[in-house]
């Protein structure tokens, strides 16, 4: 069959659409999802990659013909400081790397977890009431910065336990938003310095990864050394897990440096994503009273004056749709890419080797396809009977087929568990328009200052 070149957008001479891309990244995007009705070519420089607009072409490269759509050129960026863990690898290696970590997230050791989260959570309400008693009742914070707080000692304790000192763990929260920033520049740049040359940012880049990986390795020879002196003892963690664990087949376990890369994966995935989608939770609760009210009366009907339990996530079905509904509107894995490893067809359209595919979740869940008034935060979008009209594939917050997010439950009991607790205590105000800001994540642009006070319901 003869196949087609892929429409192709035209862009300026050498830059091709990098100008107009890192202007307004999501803007730029949405134009062409508004203009091509499958497929558009698009140049940053010698890049070539092509952005899929369609639900059913984005389930064949991520479902029905994963083994040929990898994980590419971003992935290898995030490589410089994942390495070679389950986000970023692929193959049998994958394969395997997923099977030892998959029991972790299991829902029996997800119920483990609800304490962690209903303590920190607990450790936030009281913060910021401390706050509101000292200002006169109502107080604006930075909520990224809070959420962030609150995101990295979830996932701390979660991976590595309560023996944990937090203070060590805020120490390097800096070094990971320096890697996180750098690395963002990067993907959006294809010509830069190799990283030996010593230039200010690789530098930085450096240092930062350092630090990085001088915490993960203590605290893995820490719980080595524990379980050396005492091979009875029993850590009930993430990073117990993955040590104990075993391949089935072969019997072996994680080298140190295997560990290393997954325990950074799951660290630096496991928080910022999580942090982002909260923060924009907040962003638009903050200018819907209304759906606060109904999520406050769930959660007293729910839970009376009891933190939640396991049981209980599965009751909170409103507040279920809210985190659903905030993960459509402004999803943390804003766009998502693949490689293709030979000449591949998309319909009528021919993807030649080693290019490179996307598609973004921002623009799927904004689809006029899909979604009727996409701009618009209702949370009844996710109404069981609305589910099942739309096409599985026009919602992708965690992405699909075998390399879903491994971290999916966890993350959405977290937020469940947040906010229920967080709109028992408080109501919010916006203080100002706050717009998205495309980085590895779907970060705001600024601190997103939100009025919190006491709230007089119940
Ligand atoms: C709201 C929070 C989160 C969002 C939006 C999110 C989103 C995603 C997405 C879209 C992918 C697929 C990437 C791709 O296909 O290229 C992914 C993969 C992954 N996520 Fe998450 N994630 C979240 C939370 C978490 C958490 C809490 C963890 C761990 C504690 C985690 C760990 C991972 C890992 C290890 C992978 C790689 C899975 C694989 O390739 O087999 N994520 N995540």
């Amino acid at each position: 069959m003869f196949l087609k070149k892929a429409p192709v957008l035209k862009g300026v001479f050498f830059f091709g659409h990098a100008l107009e891309f890192g202007r307004d990244p999501l803007n730029f995007l949405l134009k062409l999802q508004n203009n091509y009705e499958r497929i558009a070519q698009l140049r940053i420089v010698y890049l070539k990659v092509y952005l899929l607009v369609n639900a059913e072409d984005i389930k064949y490269v991520l479902q029905e013909n994963s083994k040929s759509f990898v994980k590419g050129r971003a992935y290898r960026v995030l490589g410089q400081v994942l390495g070679n863990g389950i986000l970023t690898s692929h193959g049998e290696f994958w394969h395997r790397q997923r099977k030892l970590a998959q029991p972790a997230f299991y829902k029996q050791r997800l119920a483990l977890l609800v304490d962690i989260m209903n303590d920190e959570t607990m450790t936030l309400v009281k913060r910021w009431e401390a706050t509101l008693q000292q200002e006169n009742g109502s107080t604006t914070l930075p909520m990224t910065k809070e959420m962030m707080k609150a995101t990295l000692l979830i996932v701390t304790k979660s991976l590595f336990g309560t023996g944990i000192d937090p203070n060590k763990i805020a120490h390097i929260s800096q070094d990971i938003d320096t890697l996180n920033e750098i690395l963002s520049m990067q993907m959006r740049t294809p010509v830069r310095f190799p990283m030996w040359v010593p230039t200010k940012t690789n530098q930085r880049f450096k240092a930062a990864s350092e630090r990085l990986d001088a915490v993960i390795q203590e605290i893995i020879s820490t719980r080595r050394n524990a379980l050396e002196s005492n091979p009875e003892a029993q850590f009930d963690d993430l990073l117990q897990m993955l040590i104990t664990a075993k391949d089935e087949e072969t019997g072996e376990q994680m080298t140190d440096k295997q560990l290393r890369d997954e325990i950074v994966t799951l660290f630096i995935a496991g928080h910022e994503t999580t942090a982002m989608a909260m923060s924009w939770a907040m962003y638009l609760l903050a200018q819907h009273p209304e759906i606060v009210q109904k999520m406050r009366r769930e959660a007293q009907e729910v839970l009376g004056e009891h933190l939640p339990n396991f049981e209980n996530i599965r009751q909170l079905t409103y507040t279920s749709q809210v985190v659903n509904e905030v993960l459509r509107l402004y999803p943390p894995a804003w766009a998502i890419s693949r490689q293709v490893m030979e000449d591949q067809k998309i319909g009528e359209y021919l993807i030649p080797a080693k290019e490179q595919v996307f598609f973004c979740p921002y623009l799927l869940h904004r689809n006029k396809a899909y979604w009727t008034n996409p701009e618009e935060f209702n949370p009844d979008n996710f109404l069981p009977e609305r589910i099942k009209q739309r096409p599985s594939y026009s919602y992708l917050p965690f992405g699909g087929g075998p390399r879903l997010c491994i971290g999916n439950n966890f993350a959405l009991m977290e937020m469940q568990v947040m906010l229920a607790l967080l709109v028992k205590h408080f109501d919010f105000e916006k203080m100002e328009n706050v717009i998205p800001d495309p980085q590895i994540t779907l970060k705001p642009k600024g601190n997103m200052p939100i009025k919190v006070s006491m709230t007089s319901e119940f």
